[in-house]
């Protein structure tokens, strides 16, 4: 515990000549949960994107523990403790369950651990252990959403990148959801960057607060003093 475990500095990406990211910083302490929030089109994807090594970066620094990401290999940086889970999900519908969680553990070099965090993920989503032999395609949205995070915890990661969790689900499943999320930052002390339409809920579980505007963080904030201070809530999220 202690430190950050993300550091950005000055961070600038984009699509081809189109920039997106501008002079982006920000620091996400070990075990804690930063929601990143904005309009549509602010950067918040894109944001994750880069992180997760998708986008290079055309100029500034991502710290990982405090080393450098520049030039690391995507599955370096999985094997670093870099976990994203994109928006869409991306469960692939023609595998079981069963095979799309191990997807997740391929990397691991440590069969019996794999097989471990496999069982975890089975008692934290307890319908995905009932329907391990499903296609993916055979599952509700909740169960997909369950699926792609599982498929991220399976490699027990550090840092979770998760964006749009709440897209698509019913309300008590988004509840269940962030829930998750309290529960892991507090008895395993997993970081998690959450990027949400859904600005109550992220707050609510958030220990920080990152608004996104125009491809620049416009606020960084304790999560508590946007929900509480209304002046500052209707300045930078309209509401
Ligand atoms: N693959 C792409 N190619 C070119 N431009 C893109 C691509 N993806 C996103 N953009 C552009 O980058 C900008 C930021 O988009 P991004 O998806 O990161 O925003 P966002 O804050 O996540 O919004 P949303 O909530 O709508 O997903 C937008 O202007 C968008 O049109």
């Amino acid at each position: 515990m202690g430190g950050d475990l993300l550091t950005v500095e000055a961070l600038a990406a984009g699509y081809g000549p189109v920039p997106v990211l501008h002079d982006v910083d920000l620091r996400v302490p070990t075990g804690t949960i930063a929601a990143v929030i904005g309009a549509n089109g602010a950067g918040k994807t894109t944001l994750l994107r880069t992180l997760s090594g998708m986008l290079r970066p055309t100029a500034g620094r991502i710290l990982l523990d405090g080393r450098d990401l520049r030039g690391t290999p995507v599955e370096q940086l999985v094997r670093r403790g870099m976990a994203h889970v994109p928006e869409g999900r991306g469960v692939i519908g023609e595998l079981t369950v069963e095979e799309n969680l191990r997807l997740g553990a391929l990397w691991r070099r440590d069969r019996t651990a794999a097989g471990h965090a496999l069982d975890e993920v089975y008692q934290l989503f307890e319908p995905l252990a009932r329907r391990r032999r499903h296609l993916g395609h055979q599952l509700s949205g909740g169960e997909r959403q369950m699926l792609a995070l599982g498929r991220a915890l399976v490699g027990r990661p550090r840092l979770l990148l998760l964006d749009e969790p709440s897209l698509g689900l019913a309300p008590r499943v988004v509840a269940q959801t962030m829930a998750l999320l309290r529960r892991l930052r507090d008895d395993t002390g997993l970081t998690v960057l959450l990027v949400e339409q859904n600005v109550r809920s992220a707050l609510a579980v958030a220990d920080q607060g990152i608004v996104m505007s125009l491809g620049r963080v416009a606020l960084a904030a304790p999560a508590a003093r946007l929900r509480d201070d209304a002046d500052l809530r209707h300045a930078y999220l309209g509401f």
